[in-house]
C-alpha cells in the first residue's frame, strides 16, 4: 500500500520584511498564493527504515539523506507518535530547487500528510500545522494552500479570500540562491536604516479578494528583491524581458532567483512565456495559475 500527496508551489504577492530578530529570523507580512506547479510525495512502507528517492529535472540537486525536508517530516511525525520511521519516500519533483517557490517546504508538508495517512496516526490539523512550523517557515502554507497571510516568521497563517484566477509565468534561473544568504544580504543593505514593522497591504488583500489582476499588479511588493538582485544582478535582465513582453507585473519570487510575471489572462501568459524563452535570460519557463488547493492525497 502507498499514499501519494500532491503539493503546490507558492509565489509571494507581498513580502514585507522587518528587522532581524534576536533569534536571527525576521518578522514578515507574507502574502502567499499557491500556484499550479506541483511536487508529488509517495510514501510506501519499507522494512529497512527511512529511504528517500527523487526524480525530475532538478533531482540531482536534492539531498537524499536525513536533511531532506521530506525525511525530516517523517522523522518528526514518527517521533511524535512513538513509532519507527520505516518508510520509502519518493519525490516526483517539478518545483524548481532553491528557486524561492517553497519546493523543499512542499515536500515536507507532503511527506507529513502522506505518512499520517499511511500510518493512520490521525494527527489533527493543528498538530500537523505545528509540526510543519517546526520544519520551516513556509511549510504550514504548503499544507494549507489557497492564499494566506503569514505573520511571525511566516508560519502563523490567516486564510485569505481569492475571487478569481491569477495567471503567472515563472522564469527559472541558471543557478539557485540560498534563502539565509538572501536574508543576510537584506540585513547588510538595511544597515543603519530604520526598518518598519511589516504590515499587510490592504490593496493586495482587496485585489486578491476581487480576483483583479491589474490591481494586484500595481500592489505586489517584495522586500527581498533588492537583496536577491544584489546577489544575482542578471535577474534584472529577466525582469526587463518579461515587462517588455507585456507582463502586468514582474518580480522576484520570494528569496529568488525564480522571477514571476503576472499576466492578464492565460493567452497572454503563453505569449509572455514564448518571449521569455527566446530571450536567453533564463534557463527555463513555466506557466501556472492560482490560487490552488494545498497538500492533498491523490
Ligand atoms: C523567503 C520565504 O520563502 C518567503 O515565503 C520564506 O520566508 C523562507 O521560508 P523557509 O525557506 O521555510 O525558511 P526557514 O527554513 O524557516 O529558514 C531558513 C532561513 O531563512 C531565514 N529566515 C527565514 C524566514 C524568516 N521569517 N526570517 C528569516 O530570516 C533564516 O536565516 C533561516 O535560517
Ligand atoms: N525535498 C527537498 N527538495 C529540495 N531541496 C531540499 C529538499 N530538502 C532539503 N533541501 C535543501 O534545501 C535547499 C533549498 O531548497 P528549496 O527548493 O526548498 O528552496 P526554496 O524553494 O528557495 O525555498 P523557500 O522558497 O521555501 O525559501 C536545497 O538547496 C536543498 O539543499
Amino acid at each position: 500500500m502507498s499514499v501519494t500527496v500532491r503539493v503546490p508551489a507558492k509565489v509571494n504577492v507581498q513580502l514585507a520584511v522587518g528587522a532581524a530578530r534576536a533569534d536571527g529570523f525576521h518578522d514578515l507580512a507574507n502574502v502567499f498564493l499557491a500556484v499550479s506547479l506541483y511536487d508529488e510525495v509517495t510514501a510506501t512502507p519499507d522494512a529497512d527504515g527511512l529511504r528517500v528517492t527523487c526524480e525530475g529535472p532538478d533531482a540531482g540537486q536534492v539531498p537524499l539523506d536525513r536533511t531532506n525536508l521530506a525525511a525530516r517530516a517523517a522523522l518528526a511525525l514518527a517521533e511524535r507518535y512513538g513509532r519507527a520511521p520505516d518508510v520509502h519516500l519518493h519525490i516526483a519533483k517539478d518545483i524548481p530547487v532553491a528557486g524561492g517557490m517553497a519546493g523543499g517546504s512542499a515536500d515536507g508538508a507532503g511527506a507529513l500528510l502522506a505518512c499520517d495517512a499511511l500510518w493512520g496516526t490521525g494527527a489533527s490539523r493543528d498538530e500537523l500545522l505545528a509540526l510543519c512550523a517546526e520544519l520551516g517557515s513556509d511549510v504550514p502554507f504548503s499544507l494549507v494552500g489557497g492564499a494566506a497571510l503569514g505573520t511571525g516568521r511566516g508560519e502563523r497563517l490567516t486564510e485569505l479570500q481569492v475571487g478569481g484566477d491569477f495567471h503567472w509565468v515563472f522564469a527559472l534561473a541558471a543557478r539557485g540562491l540560498s534563502t539565509p544568504a538572501v536574508f543576510r544580504e537584506f540585513d547588510r543593505l538595511g544597515e543603519g536604516l530604520d526598518i518598519p514593522e511589516p504590515a499587510a497591504d490592504q490593496a493586495v488583500l482587496d485585489a486578491l479578494a476581487k480576483g483583479d489582476s491589474a490591481a494586484l499588479a500595481v500592489a505586489v511588493t517584495n522586500d527581498l528583491q533588492p537583496a536577491a538582485l544584489s546577489l544575482f544582478p542578471e535577474l534584472s535582465d529577466t525582469l526587463a524581458a518579461g515587462r517588455a513582453a507585456g507582463a502586468l507585473a514582474a518580480l522576484v519570487s520570494g528569496s529568488g532567483p525564480t522571477t514571476a510575471f503576472l499576466a492578464p489572462d492565460a493567452r497572454s501568459a503563453s505569449d509572455i512565456a514564448g518571449v521569455l524563452r527566446a530571450s536567453g535570460t533564463c534557463r527555463d519557463v513555466r506557466m501556472a495559475s492560482g490560487a490552488v488547493a494545498g497538500a492533498s492525497v491523490v
